[in-house]
């Protein structure tokens, strides 16, 4: 009779058993994208179809997006808006509802507020300087971070302080007063009304553990539960679980422990390895057949992940195409890696008729977002940042804008206004008022009228008058500096000189501290720009060119309403998505694995897992970037390729061309993949030795060779070309910015040697030839 049940035909036998599975405890097990979440989906749907009632299911998802499909997908299948009932969400919005009606036992208003760990950090950083401690001893984010794991191995503060072990950790790490400082934290956010996520947590285990009579209500109540990507529950989110099962025991949980990620926070593998034991006749199943990916991909992410030593036994295979190799590119900076990424994105976004939304950029931490947005911007390719702002947005950016267009424009009357007064000069609202009525008046702009106070009787007092007149006299100190320097010589001296580095320096808090890094990381854009800027035979570098790069682009900013954007997020973030495209930036060591990963195997596993979530999320296409050179703080670092690198079977990898500065990916790599360009009429450039280059991919120990191949060039300014002889007028070439174009004119000799090229996108440049990254193509 089940086999009539149309809705069944949407899964395989495999699938179908642990959706039919009776009450009771099961578990499925299984590698990515062999659906897991479907089955949960499908059960959730079938328990109700069977007449369950939704008010009596508890589904518990990674991601509230996850959540809200699932409710979709459900009420597609029962057809009836039941669905709305359902408790579905993460642990932490399911468990915040739960506290808003029972957490007034807990002496908790019933519209407790919500601190984010931002909120968080910034009351831990006061608490520390109020208690008079050295705050780089006492570091805010790290004890923050301590409390959290306290909170979710609920461990209380009277916990911690019988547990010598724990006292004696502290002490040895020289914070011997961090108990003092959990304490006062705790306080503080109880006097306030406010739950962190933790305690979102750690408070419903409590109500849970002291009021049975609230246990045995929701006991009642959940007599299903649902949990997906079981594998990363932390001791807390386990305890929970568990004692709302108790009682039932109709509990549904799948997960993969390849997948776990988030040990850092106290994810707990165990719990999948215990929960046979901690339920009775636990039903258990597996999945093989993964539906997502091709091919290459599932046999690729096999293969990394069977360096891991610690994980249980699982096959997964697809009928799914063999579908492309994994494109491995390497780019000389992370500017370059970002501009290879838009371009191969528009390239596939033409050739295969793709929406934005089919693309997603994944990294490993998020200020990497910055190189690939601005590269995105640049080719008008809408985006979406996933889990925090985008980069122009934030307030600190747009600052040191303004007084960048000041510089270029002091007409700018919004950028005048944004700034005038920021960081504080005591210039008010009144007399900012007066200015404007002057400038109306007077058909000047605002910055003509502060130019001329002692002419125009304005009724200001001389105190606000003479600072008015320093702002007048600083932004035209700019002006004289902007004439003889490139932008981010000048863009430097403005976050300085105007205060507000220091502004956020002194200011102390974490969130200050971010912005300060937010605007160390633009002046490392600039300089990148300027970079590259000199390139152009007409360009300077100087800032007017640089604002109008921006001002293109921060267009981009203004939401449209419209959802096909590509998706950047962390690899954290992107667990149980999926994609068609995926680029996975950053492949480098010391970011991906990350430096901070390396100490033991099994944080060095769990950055392996966490690659293996990155892979699997592609459907079609994988591509790993990685840099020779990645700026930070405005310095050039080298790069390693990461050895996740070498980890992937070569079979499955479409890897570099030589070129003659050592290695380079070559663009046409993706121009092959996708048919547009024949690659027997590709030339392979002659190596400047005298070696010929070795053909085809490179073997694990090529590569190997290559992480320790040191770049030749240490800076861009110095990566001077030898010029290709066949570069002539008519010439098809293709450059790493500005994508694919045809030469119209060539001009000079020697240094001077330039090319004017039209591109496909409709410009035409007039490039240095001795700079431009140009490849010939016939
Ligand atoms: N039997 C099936 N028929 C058709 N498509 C399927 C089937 N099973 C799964 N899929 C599809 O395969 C993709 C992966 O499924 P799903 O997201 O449920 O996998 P998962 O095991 O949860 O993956 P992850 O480990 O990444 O969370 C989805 O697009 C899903 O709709
Ligand atoms: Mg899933």
């Amino acid at each position: 009779m089940e086999e009539e049940i149309a809705y069944l035909k949407g899964l395989n036998d495999a699938q179908r058993e642990p959706v039919l599975h009776k009450d009771g405890a099961l578990m499925v097990i299984a590698g990515a994208g062999s659906g897991k979440t479907r089955v949960l989906t499908y059960r959730i749907a079938h328990l109700m179809a069977q007449g369950v009632d939704s008010f009596n299911i508890l589904a518990l998802t990674f991601t509230n997006k996850a959540a809200r499909e699932m409710k979709k997908r459900i009420a597609d299948i029962v057809g009836s808006s039941e669905a709305k009932n359902l408790w579905m969400g993460t642990f932490h919005s399911v468990f915040a509802k739960l506290l808003r009606f029972d957490g007034s036992k807990l002496g908790y208003p019933s519209n407790f507020t919500i601190y984010d760990t931002q909120d968080s950090q910034r009351l831990i950083a006061s608490i520390i300087k109020e208690m008079g401690l050295d705050k780089d001893i006492y570091k805010y984010k790290q004890v923050q971070n301590r409390i959290s794991s306290y909170k979710n191995s609920l461990i209380t503060v009277k916990a911690y302080y019988q547990n010598p072990e724990l006292v004696e950790a502290d002490a040895m790490a020289k914070r011997p007063r961090l108990g003092e400082i959990y304490q006062n934290y705790v306080d503080r956010c109880f006097k306030a009304g406010a739950m962190d996520f933790d305690d979102l947590l750690l408070r419903t285990n409590e109500l849970l553990t002291r009021f049975p009579e609230v246990l045995m209500k929701y006991q009642d109540r959940f007599r299903y539960i649902l949990v997906d990507e079981y594998q990363d529950t932390n001791h807390s989110q386990y305890l929970i679980v568990k004692a709302l099962a108790d009682r039932y025991q109709n509990i549904c949980v799948v997960g993969d422990d390849a997948q776990s990620i988030y040990s850092f926070r106290g994810a707990n593998i165990s719990n999948i390895l215990n929960f046979q034991r901690d339920y009775e006749d636990v039903g258990m199943y597996r999945l093989e057949q993964n539906y997502r990916s091709t091919k290459n991909i599932v046999n690729a992410a096999n293969s990394i992940i069977s360096n891991n030593k610690n994980q249980l036994e699982k096959v997964v295979w697809t009928a799914n195409d063999e579908g492309n190799k994994i494109i491995i590119h390497r780019s000389i900076t992370d500017a370059e890696e970002g501009r290879y990424v838009a371009s191969s994105i528009w390239d596939n976004r033409m050739n295969h008729q793709m929406g934005n939304g089919e693309f997603a950029v994944l990294y490993r931490t998020n200020s990497q977002s910055r190189a690939i947005e601005d590269a995105l911007r640049k080719r008008d390719i809408p985006y979406r940042i996933y889990g925090g702002l985008s980069f122009y947005q934030r307030k600190e950016i747009k600052d040191v804008l303004a007084y960048l267009r000041l510089v270029i424009n002091p007409k700018d009357e919004e950028a005048l206004k944004r700034v005038v007064n920021f960081p504080a000069r005591g210039i008010g609202q009144t007399t900012i008022d007066k200015l404007v009525v002057a400038a109306n008046h007077y058909g000047r702009s605002i910055f003509e009228v502060m130019d001329n106070l002692p002419k125009l009787n304005l009724k200001i007092n001389s105190g606000t008058q003479r600072k008015l007149e320093d702002f007048v006299t600083m932004i035209k100190s700019f002006q004289i500096m902007n004439e003889g320097s490139d932008a981010f010589t000048l863009a430097e001296h403005v976050s300085k000189k105007t205060g507000l580095l220091l502004e956020f320096k002194k200011d102390g808090t974490p969130e200050g501290i971010g912005r300060m890094e937010n605007i160390e990381e633009l002046l490392n854009g600039i300089k990148d720009f300027v970079e590259g800027q000199k390139e152009l035979a007409d360009a300077t570098g100087n800032i007017s060119e640089f604002l109008e790069d921006v001002a293109l682009a921060t267009d981009l900013d203004k939401d449209t309403g419209d959802d096909d954007r590509v998706a950047l997020m962390t690899i954290h973030l992107a667990k149980g998505l999926e994609f068609p495209y995926v680029y996975i930036v950053g492949m480098e060591e010391d970011l991906f694995p990350s430096a901070m990963s390396m100490n033991t195997r099994s944080e060095l596993e769990e950055e392996r897992r966490l690659f293996y979530v990155a892979l699997t999320r592609a459907e079609k296409q994988a591509y790993l970037t990685y840099t020779q050179n990645r700026y930070r703080w405005g310095k050039l670092i080298d790069a390693e390729p990461s050895r996740f690198l070498e980890e992937i079977d070569e079979q499955y990898v479409d890897n570099l061309t030589p070129v003659n500065d050592g290695y380079r990916y070559k663009s046409m790599i993706d121009a092959n993949i996708f048919g547009e360009v024949d690659k027997s009429k590709l030339r392979q450039v002659k190596p400047q030795n005298g070696t010929p280059p070795p053909v085809g991919s490179p073997n694990a120990n090529q590569l190997r060779k290559l992480r320790k191949l040191k770049p030749e060039l240490s800076k861009p300014s110095k990566s001077t070309n030898v010029i290709d002889p066949n570069l002539e007028e008519g010439s098809l070439v293709n450059h790493t910015r500005f994508g694919k174009g045809q030469v119209l004119k060539i001009e000079g000799v020697g240094n001077d040697k330039k090319a004017e090229i039209k591109f496909e996108r409709g410009d035409i440049k007039k490039l240095l030839l001795r700079f431009a990254k140009l490849e010939v193509l016939s």
